[in-house]
């Protein structure tokens, strides 16, 4: 049979046809049984929320290239494999998001993140100026500043007990966001009852309430939950308001300073670094391009999606160097050899040469992606392989599962930066490492991320020696929002003794 006789004949076209469903069935998930309404769901009722990550991954280790599974009438095909994440990223048309991201809305509305169509078109060219390296380098000394405060918070923990890091490093990563999407001080690490970081917490652990127990929206609302759920919105989007109001009439003033030729440095009363809502408001022109609302969008975005993402990935670095004492002596000897006495790097140049921590950083996201599913609600009918996807399918991307495939990378439970030596990466598909996703819609915020964790990993493994408690074998993992563990990062810390 030629192949696109197969195609045909496997013809996911008809997926609603309860002939060529059983073909589907049969060729990709075996015996799964779909019910009315939860499809193909019922198999994860019941399981606990620890065990949730593990069970689901092992399923989508078991029936990787490609699988099919129903949520309710729709089918999901989740994939597994470089060539077909190529083909479903790098393609114009399939660019809107799947269901998963709908629970995000309420908070994000209509941003970068969950907005498709012309609207996503427009603002990723109108935003993507804000992430340049000139823009990036004005907040490297935000980075620096918020990392002295982790230090000194971290230092009356260097007493060789062992407590859980994690809180610290979110409060650390909230404060850096804060201060660049926004222009705002949170000091979320000095003040730990801030109301607006308190509302961040509380309105994530409700949508990762929701992701685990779906709850249909006109239940959810009568409820206690749905009701702290709402009050929370309310608070964080006043928040936001009254921020972007400010930072309105600051501009406007900034304004009149320059035409009174008052000095550029002090535009906003500190030297010349604009926030992301800065940039913004000025693309916006006074909303005609981008409205007060959509504003509001784009600053939730970049605090929602700027800063449990990097949070995640500082911790799974600092668990994975405080299992391999001998790779974190190698990036300590290379930051060490780089700042000498310093204790934290002061420059984008610095960070450059800083080659190896970058690999262990890389290793470390394809162990752990912070986003381990991405999911696209198909535009058109694709052909993965030798089945057609009918454009009524969402497509489950499976980066975790991805970054463990042994064909692509032996012995793929590993922790071995090496992997990421530039002559070790050759011959690797492009699409076989995507932490960051690819395409149109890859990560805005890559260059930000690698630049904030770089300064804040560089001056921990400086000052400290670190050891981990738990081991890669019996971490817990949890896919919330963003591939957690379980219990925390519980780690040792003891300072260094040289210098600093
Ligand atoms: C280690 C850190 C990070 C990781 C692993 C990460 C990962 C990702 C991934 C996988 C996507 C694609 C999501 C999808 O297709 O549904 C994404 C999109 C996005 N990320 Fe990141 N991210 C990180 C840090 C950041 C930071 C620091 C920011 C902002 C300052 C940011 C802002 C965004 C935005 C706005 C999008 C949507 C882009 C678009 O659709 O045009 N991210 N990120």
């Amino acid at each position: 049979m030629s192949l696109d006789t197969k195609v045909k004949s496997r013809i996911l076209i008809c997926l609603f046809d309860a002939t060529a469903d059983k073909t589907l069935k049969k060729a990709t998930t075996g015996t799964d049984i779909r019910l009315p309404i939860v499809g193909t769901k019922y198999k994860l009722f019941g399981i606990k929320r620890e065990d949730f990550f593990s069970v689901a991954i092992q399923y989508v280790l078991d029936n990787a290239p490609i699988f099919c599974t129903w949520h309710g009438s729709t089918p999901e095909i989740g994939i597994v494999k470089p060539e077909y994440f190529e083909i479903v990223t790098n393609n114009a048309v399939h660019i809107k998001k799947g269901r998963l991201y709908k629970l995000l809305l309420p908070w994000l509305g209509e941003g970068l993140l969950t907005s498709t169509g012309n609207k996503w078109h427009l603002h990723r060219r109108l935003i993507t100026p804000a992430f340049h390296f000139k823009i990036l380098e004005s907040f490297m000394d935000v980075f620096v500043e918020k990392t002295q405060t982790l230090l000194t918070g971290l230092d009356g923990m260097s007493t060789g007990e062992p407590f859980n890091i994690y809180p610290y490093i979110t409060e650390c990563a909230l404060d850096v966001i804060c201060e660049t999407a926004m222009g705002v001080p949170i000091n979320a690490m000095k003040n730990k009852e801030n109301p607006y970081v308190k509302s961040v917490y509380i309105i994530s652990e409700l949508i990762l309430g929701r992701f685990i127990k779906p709850i249909p929206e006109f239940i959810y609302k009568h409820t206690s939950q749905g009701r702290l759920f709402q009050r929370t919105l309310e608070s964080l989007h006043q928040f936001s308001d009254k921020v972007i109001a400010e930072r309105k009439e600051a501009l406007r003033k900034s304004c009149k300073c320059v035409l009174e030729r008052k000095s550029e440095d002090d535009i906003f009363g500190r030297k010349k670094r604009l926030s992301f809502l800065d940039m913004l408001l000025e693309a916006s022109e006074d909303g005609k391009i981008i409205s007060d609302r959509e504003l509001r969008e784009e600053v939730n975005t970049f605090m929602f999606a700027g800063h449990d993402t990097t949070t995640a990935n500082i911790c799974w670095n600092l668990f994975l160097l405080g299992n391999y004492p001998e790779i974190q002596e190698l990036v300590f000897e290379e930051v060490h050899s780089i700042l000498n006495d310093k204790l934290t790097p002061t420059s984008i140049s610095e960070l450059s040469e800083m080659k190896y921590l970058e690999c262990v950083i890389k290793e470390t996201l394809r162990l752990y992606p912070s986003m381990p599913v991405i999911m696209r609600q198909l535009e058109q009918e694709i052909t993965l392989g030798e089945y057609k996807i009918p454009a009524t399918a969402n497509i489950t991307l499976h980066i975790y599962a991805l970054h463990r495939s042994p064909e692509i990378y032996p012995n793929p439970n590993k922790f071995d930066p090496e992997r990421f030596f530039p002559e070790n990466t050759q011959n690797r598909h492009p699409y076989a490492y995507v932490p960051f996703s690819a395409g149109a819609r890859n990560c805005i915020g890559q260059k930000f991320a690698l630049y904030e964790e770089k300064t804040i990993l560089s001056s921990l493994i400086n000052r400290y020696k670190i050891v981990a408690i738990e081991t890669p074998e019996k971490i817990r993992m949890a896919a919330d929002l963003v591939l957690r563990p379980i219990n925390g990062t519980v780690l040792k810390l003891e300072r260094r003794v040289f210098g600093n």
